[in-house]
């Protein structure tokens, strides 16, 4: 393992002192052996650099001397200078993580009945099933069934690939990241995929988000009930995160995803002489 032995010039609590003001190194390039002493041992005593060595580098844990030198105190090895060195980007997005399960987290006031806000769990389960796949399939096809305008049809048909779309979408992304529902998540929710065990997006945000933008497109025209429908896709989304389904993050990607899978409808978009030659093979 590659750890310059300088000698200790900085203060006692190891941050070094250089000169009385700091020096910019690349967090990219590797660490030069023509590096001057200071940078070596400041890149030494950094705790988080020190963690992430200790933590992430397979050279390490292996605990072996690597063949470029390392144990013998030849220099580092040239990847060892851009693990030493945290990105930014590692960083804030473990920091960003970090906020999102801790606030998440604080938000679940409604995850089981005994929590704080346990009493208004119902009422999040019934926005739930509001905006589960299975109420907006049923009613989509029955619409579609029951439309006797071409207009009426073509709409309820779009609406059904949308949300068939949103459906195996949510499961592919899902089943990539695996991320796992929070801890403090009851398993309880009704009809779900075996994916469902995984939070990341949530399924419920993208679908409320998709037919939030189909309804506004398609259907409401009034003020308020266009206000009601963007109430509750922020009701659905909240309900998430309230009722301990989901972090944060995972609402808001299903909010982003959501929108952008109206825009792939549209793209999409059956038009009724489509739709009379589908009905014409199944008929
Ligand atoms: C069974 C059918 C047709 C859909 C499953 C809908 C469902 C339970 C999605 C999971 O949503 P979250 O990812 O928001 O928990």
């Amino acid at each position: 393992m590659h750890s310059p032995k300088a000698k200790n010039t900085g203060r006692r609590d190891g941050s070094p002192v250089l000169g009385g003001s700091f020096e910019f190194v690349s967090l990219t390039k590797p660490v030069n052996r023509s590096s001057p002493r200071h940078l070596l041992q400041r890149q030494g005593s950094d705790p988080t650099t020190a963690r992430l060595r200790a933590s992430e580098s397979p050279l390490r844990r292996r605990g072996s001397g690597s063949s470029t030198g390392s144990a013998s105190g030849q220099g580092p090895p040239e990847e060892d200078g851009i693990r030493l060195n945290p990105s930014l980007i590692g960083i804030s997005l473990s920091s960003l993580l970090a906020i999102d399960l801790w606030l998440s987290k604080r938000l679940s006031v409604c995850a089981c009945e005994d929590s704080s806000w346990g009493s208004v769990r119902p009422l999040m389960k019934l926005i739930e099933v509001s905006g589960h796949g299975i109420p907006w399939l049923a009613g989509a096809a029955y619409s579609l069934y029951k439309s006797d305008t071409a207009a009426g049809q073509e709409v309820m048909l779009n609406l059904l690939v949308g949300l068939l779309l949103d459906l195996i979408l949510v499961g592919i992304v899902k089943a990539v990241v695996r991320r796992r529902r929070p801890a403090h998540n009851q398993m309880d929710m009704f009809a779900t995929f075996s994916v469902d065990r995984y939070s990341f997006p949530s399924g419920h945000a993208t679908r409320a988000a998709m037919c939030g933008r189909f309804l506004l497109a398609h259907l409401v025209l009034a003020a308020p009930l266009r206000v009601l429908v963007l109430l509750w896709v922020g009701l659905v989304g909240l309900s998430r995160v309230l009722l301990g389904r989901h972090n944060v993050t995972d609402v808001l990607f299903g909010f982003w995803m959501g929108y952008c899978q109206y825009n792939l409808v549209e793209i999409l978009w059956f038009s009724p002489q489509t739709l009379q030659g589908l009905l014409g093979h199944l008929a």
